[in-house]
């Protein structure tokens, strides 16, 4: 994963948390605070066994081997006896407890060792589906405009990239945390239990540890990012040159190319060299202070023993074993404190990926349902807009006043310059965007006091380009209404296993009714897998007209009183374009239909036909009264018949 952090547009919605993003993550990890807790006392557990081998070699060397009177911190602990050990006998009874020990210090290591990791990262891993879940439904529910306004690209990056670091944060900086408070303090108690003064010189360098590899984090980070630059750079280059390899070959451009290729590369040698350079000097700088250390401890711990002898108990003095023991936890000490630059950078990452997870999810939509919304068992299906006005941002109005009564069962066809507001204006039917001021009234009823879900079941949408989802055609037919998916049809035809939307054998008899009637049955059948071929992103590539009576087939499924319909552009065959109008006719039978044409001929059988012009109404009748009435309507018309005419001829020309 990438730690690059600009994914700028989101800017907003960071500004808007409240308080510390990481408050956020904190919340999601209440729930699970139980397995936390352990995990957490597992790890300091885990640590503090890792110091017993250290301690149990100190006993030995004093105990066992010199003999000597001075009991050492795991006697003062009751877990060794506390007299002077003499004789064979007593000597292999106080070694054999000291392997008991030693075997039970890495039975409990091993064992809080994988209680620790396997809670903390199930946990993390938990919090991270919560959150995915959460950010994810939270984001469905925004309005169209939050997706107009930032990339898919940006929004993708939240739910994924800023949730894994999420996750990643709680499984390894948490346990990161745990591993330097418990170690670096352990080893301090030990150490200043057995001598101050050398205590003191092994912790001097703790802090300027701490604090210098935060800094050099700090300073080479944004190296690091322009490294990565470089790279993306110099991938997209070399992508780009093979993908033109025609081109390069046709052109004769390999030595231009090359060159091209070998400057990027040049560059990313230079800068990878020079960060390697940085950190491998800041990082042997460190070993020479803790080298340092050592020669320091060498020499105090050596003249203290010189001038005043071994197994001393004056508290000035030092037991080999004990010099052994600093040695052996020096070894442990300064390691954790490397990291810790690391983990305060990864903290920072996790936080400003928090702002933006948060931030997000606590951006209130824009278009919700009311308290006490309107849920109406079925609408007649008569649509009023009343002086409506709305603009996608505040400078621009979109509707400038439009007023439109459609009484049920009308067809409306839409007509107008490219521009003019026609989508717009039938976007506002569903509220996927509502009214600057007006309204928009479906029987009677504002649209935003009916409930949201129930209103849009009652409005069916046809887009121009319709959006196929992976998955079969009768999957997504039956996206219009889920449970012609998974309901046996009456013929038994279709075998559910459990996983919503999936289809096995034959598709429902409701699903092939509503391909027949979209004309789509013919082409589905002849697919490879039938009704059972992936289509979308992943299977077959259908064209603008078989989508588009895929689409039609989802909303006759869907059966809604009302349709808003954006009409293919005219790029489809004429035998294709009569198979869509015979669908579109059955569509609109019988409902309150809103019909944006791009070929007029569509709308010409239209009860009524409305022309727009910048956001406003400026004729409308039918089709015939505004051919006679030869205003823009008639303009429009006959600029389009000259346009068929003049194919037409080049077509016969052709032949
Ligand atoms: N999501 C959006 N954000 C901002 N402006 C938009 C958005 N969608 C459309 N517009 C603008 O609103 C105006 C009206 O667009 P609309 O799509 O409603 O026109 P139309 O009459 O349906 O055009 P066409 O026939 O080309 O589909 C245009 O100027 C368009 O650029």
């Amino acid at each position: 994963m990438s730690d690059d952090d600009d994914h700028g547009d989101f800017s907003s919605i960071r500004e808007s948390v409240d308080g510390n993003p990481m408050s956020g993550l904190l919340r999601y990890c209440v729930p699970y605070w139980p397995r936390l807790s352990i995990g957490l006392v597992a790890a300091i557990v885990t640590r503090l066994a890792r110091l017993l081998p250290s301690l149990l070699v100190a006993a030995a060397i004093d105990r066992v081997i010199l003999g000597s009177g001075e009991p050492g911190l795991l006697a003062q602990a009751g877990l060794l006896p506390t007299n002077t050990i003499t004789g064979e006998a007593a000597r292999i009874a106080f070694l054999q407890r000291l392997v008991v020990i030693a075997a039970l210090a890495y039975l409990i290591r091993s064992v809080t060792r994988f209680a620790s990791r396997y809670l903390f990262q199930s946990t993390a891993q938990k919090v991270q589906r919560d959150l995915r879940n959460d950010t994810y439904d939270h984001m469905q529910h925004l309005s169209l405009g939050f997706f107009a306004d930032h990339q898919t690209g940006a929004m993708m990056s939240v739910l994924n990239q800023d949730v894994n670091r999420l996750e990643q944060f709680l499984n390894t900086e948490i346990r990161q945390g745990i591993r330097v408070v418990a170690t670096v303090g352990g080893i301090a108690a030990i150490m200043y239990t057995y001598s101050p003064k050398l205590a003191l010189v092994a912790l001097a360098p703790v802090p300027i540890i701490g604090l210098a590899s935060g800094r050099f984090l700090t300073w080479i980070e944004p190296k690091y990012r322009g490294i990565r630059e470089t790279v993306s750079r110099l991938n997209s280059r070399l992508e780009n040159n093979i993908g033109g390899a025609r081109v390069i070959k046709a052109f004769n451009r390999h030595e231009f190319e090359l060159d091209r290729v070998a400057a990027q590369s040049e560059r990313y040698h230079d800068e990878k060299v020079e960060a390697i350079k940085a950190r491998r000097a800041f990082f042997s700088g460190l070993r020479l202070l803790t080298g340092v250390v050592f020669v320091a401890i060498l020499w105090i711990a050596g003249s203290d023993i010189i001038r005043y002898g071994l197994g001393n108990t004056d508290p000035a003095t030092l037991t080999a074993g004990s010099v052994a023991l600093f040695f052996l936890l020096l070894r442990r000490l300064y390691s954790p404190m490397r990291r810790v630059g690391k983990t305060a950078n990864k903290y920072q990452l996790a936080k400003s990926s928090a702002e933006r997870v948060f931030g997000l999810l606590g951006h209130d939509p824009d278009v919700t349902s009311p308290e006490n919304a309107h849920v109406p068992e079925s609408v007649e299906g008569r649509v009023a807009f009343d002086d409506v006005r709305f603009g996608y941002t505040d400078d621009e109005e979109v509707i400038s006043g439009i007023d439109l009564d459609v009484e049920p069962g009308e067809t409306i066809g839409l007509a107008g310059t490219t521009g003019a507001g026609k989508s717009t204006l039938l976007k506002l039917i569903s509220r996927l965007y509502d009214v600057d001021s007006g309204a928009v009234r479906i029987d009677g009823v504002d649209v935003r006091e009916y409930d949201l879900t129930a209103l849009r079941e009652h409005v069916g949408i046809v887009e121009q380009n319709p959006y196929m989802f992976s998955g079969t055609a009768a999957e997504n037919i039956g996206y219009g209404d889920l449970s012609a998916l998974d309901g046996d049809a009456g013929d038994g035809a279709v075998a559910s296993d459990g996983d919503a939307g999936a289809v096995d054998e034959a598709p429902s008899e409701r699903i092939v009714e509503a391909a027949k009637a979209a004309e789509a049955h013919e082409f589905i059948t002849d697919l490879p897998d039938g009704y059972d071929t992936q289509i979308g992103e992943r299977g077959v590539k259908l064209s603008g007209g078989q989508r588009q009576r895929i689409a039609i087939a989802r909303a006759l499924l869907n059966d809604p009183e009302i349709i808003v319909l954006d009409e293919a552009t005219s790029d489809v065959d004429t035998e294709t374009e009569e198979l869509i109008q015979r669908s579109l006719r059955r569509l609109i039978a019988d409902r309150t239909a809103f019909v944006i044409a791009h070929r007029l001929s569509t709308i010409r059988d239209a009860d009524r036909v409305v022309v727009m012009e910048d956001g406003r109404v400026i004729e409308q009748g039918s089709h015939d009264e505004l051919v006679d009435a030869d205003g823009d309507y008639a303009a429009l018309w006959a600029r389009q018949a000259g346009e068929d005419e003049e194919t037409e001829a080049l077509a016969a020309a052709d032949d």
